[in-house]
């Protein structure tokens, strides 16, 4: 098994082929397209719902099998035909060109897998059982869903001002520290879910923000 690195990739605007139309595929396309990469796909067949989103110029379809040059200038290639000799043949076009390659039938020979995915605005939660089970992924995830609800929303877009300010406020990062760990508690969140005032009134959030690591401390 391999020992597998896990990162979040920013792909804003940048080429990523998906090859293959079926369920897999689209769920692959699916995710590249909330990343607002430009995506590529190449198969013959597609799914409804990958042909809805060509359709309304989310992403290209070429209707075709795989040919080598669907690869160029792509940062990210998805293997996820269901031939898998085509998609050997698709990890070893992308390995010579020196691009990651995801391979849907056999995880272990490409270069990255895909984990089971919550998105709550900017809070990103993945799981991830090695290949060893995806439904084990997806399942965690699904329990993660109801313990990260909507209300994280509006949690992540308030500690991302709480932070600037913080960072702004505060020179000691050790002290900064403190006060950004004191401002994730439950009890945290919940304040400033309702605390319209974060923006305009700064000193007073370094003073709840004190208190609040004083109670941690406590
Ligand atoms: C290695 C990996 C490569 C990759 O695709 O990146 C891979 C490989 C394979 N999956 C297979 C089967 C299934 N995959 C799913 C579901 C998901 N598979 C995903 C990822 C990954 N799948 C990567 C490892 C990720 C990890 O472990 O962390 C998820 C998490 C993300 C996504 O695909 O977007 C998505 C959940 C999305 C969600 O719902 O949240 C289900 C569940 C279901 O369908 O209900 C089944 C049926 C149950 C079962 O077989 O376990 C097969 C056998 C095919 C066959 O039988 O021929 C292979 C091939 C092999 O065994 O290597
Ligand atoms: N990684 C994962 O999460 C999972 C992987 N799998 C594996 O992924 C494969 C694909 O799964 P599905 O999407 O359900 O298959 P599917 O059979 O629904 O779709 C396969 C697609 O590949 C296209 N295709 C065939 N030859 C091609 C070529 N030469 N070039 C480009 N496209 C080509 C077909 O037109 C079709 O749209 C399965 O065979 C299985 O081995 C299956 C379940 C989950």
């Amino acid at each position: 098994m391999s020992a597998w690195y896990p990162l979040l990739l920013k792909l804003e605007g940048r080429k990523c082929v998906v090859f293959g139309g079926g369920p897999v595929a689209q769920r692959k396309a699916e995710g590249l397209l909330q990343a607002k990469a430009d995506v590529r796909l190449v198969s013959p067949g597609a799914t409804g719902q990958l042909m809805e989103w060509f359709e309304r110029g989310l992403l290209r379809w070429t209707a075709r099998e795989a040919v080598e040059e669907d690869l160029d200038g792509a940062v990210l290639v998805f293997a996820a035909t269901d031939r898998g000799e085509v998609n050997r043949k698709l990890a070893e076009w992308a390995a010579r060109r020196g691009i990651p390659a995801n391979v849907a039938d056999d995880g272990e020979n490409g270069d990255f897998i895909v984990p089971a995915v919550l998105r709550q605005g900017g809070l990103v939660l993945t799981a991830s059982a090695s290949g060893a089970g995806p439904a084990l992924a997806a399942r965690i995830i699904g329990e993660l869903a109801e313990r990260y609800g909507q209300d994280y929303n509006e949690n992540v877009e308030a500690l991302r001002t709480i932070r600037r300010i913080v960072k702004a406020k505060i020179a000691d990062q050790a002290e900064r520290r403190e006060l950004l760990r004191a401002a994730v508690s439950d009890e945290a969140l919940t304040e400033w879910r309702s605390a319209s005032w974060l923006h305009e009134e700064q000193d007073r959030l370094i003073l709840r923000l004190r208190q609040l690591a004083d109670e941690r401390k406590g």
